[in-house]
């Protein structure tokens, strides 16, 4: 496949993507059980290599991929676009983490990569930005920044979260114009229950969410247990098979 699949160009951020306003998209594998992960948190591989292809054609479609701190220590996962043909040269998503508390280890993959690799910078891989709380001490932020990230400190909310509705405004702080949010389970939970920016206007644009056939059981469901109360109501815009998996594109409703 050497262009994007034609219904996430026809559903996702394009030319209608700006800075003043960031397209938002929610993403996740989920088994016919509503589970992201396994016990503990334990990584399952849901999507098939279609699905697995079309998520990174999703990663290159979005300026940044923004995940919560305990997907990064959990799964340590390298966030590129690295199933997409690097002939096409498309520009790498800026990895984006939220960790309130810069919990960020710096012996994760995605820094490594950033620091052993120079010549792949701004090819394949982009400097690994986390988005941490505007009390974390000083010296703490030399040392991740020493270790080659970039930190961004936000005020946090009254739960010591980043506040997803002011996601949208440090998007724009940061010259970006979208972000696929992959994760984890409490960060979609945080923002699929909160539906509007700082300015009022709709908080999630698109949600894309993959379906694989199979059941975990035990595990991390895509919302944690107790918060599947008030979710939005969402409405299905597009279904696509892919391989053994169904993808979902879904709009929330207007509440
Ligand atoms: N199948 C899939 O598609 C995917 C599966 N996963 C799975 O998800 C699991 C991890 O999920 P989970 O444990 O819920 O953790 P998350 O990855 O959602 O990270 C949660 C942490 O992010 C910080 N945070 C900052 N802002 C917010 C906010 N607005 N809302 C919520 N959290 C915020 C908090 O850090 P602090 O506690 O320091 O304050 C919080 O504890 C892993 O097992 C991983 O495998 C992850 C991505 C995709
Ligand atoms: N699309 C999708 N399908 C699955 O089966 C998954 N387990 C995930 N997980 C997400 O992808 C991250 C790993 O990405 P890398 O391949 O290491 O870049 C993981 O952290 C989850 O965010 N996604």
């Amino acid at each position: 496949m050497t262009t994007a699949p034609r219904f996430l160009v026809d559903h996702l951020p394009s030319a209608s993507a700006t800075v003043e306003r960031p397209h938002v998209t929610l993403t996740w594998a989920q088994s016919l059980d509503s589970k992201i992960a396994g016990p503990g948190g334990l990584r399952v591989i849901l999507s098939g290599p279609e699905s697995m292809l079309m998520t990174h054609w999703m990663r290159s479609m979005h300026d940044a991929i923004l995940i919560g701190v305990n997907t990064l220590i959990l799964d340590n996962p390298r966030l590129q676009a690295n199933l997409i043909p690097p002939e096409l040269n498309l520009p790498p998503p800026q990895p984006l983490i939220l960790d309130p508390k810069l919990r960020f280890p710096t012996d994760s993959r995605i820094l490594h990569e950033w620091n052993t690799k120079p010549n792949q910078r701004g090819k394949t891989l982009r400097q690994p930005w986390i988005i941490c709380g505007d009390n974390v001490p000083p010296e703490r932020i030399k040392l991740v920044e020493d270790a080659g990230a970039r930190v961004v400190p936000v005020e946090l909310d009254q739960n010591g979260h980043i506040p997803p509705s002011s996601l949208p405004m440090i998007l724009t702080s940061l010259n970006l114009r979208s972000v696929m949010i992959e994760g984890g389970s409490k960060v979609l939970s945080s923002f699929l229950h909160t539906p509007t920016r700082d300015d009022g206007s709709r908080l999630v644009d698109s949600a894309v969410v993959t379906v694989a056939p199979m059941f975990i059981g035990e595990g991390i469901g895509v919302v944690p247990l107790g918060e599947d109360v008030g979710l939005p109501k969402m409405k299905n815009v597009h279904t696509e098979t892919m391989g053994k998996d169904a993808v979902m594109i879904c709009h929330v409703e207007d509440q």
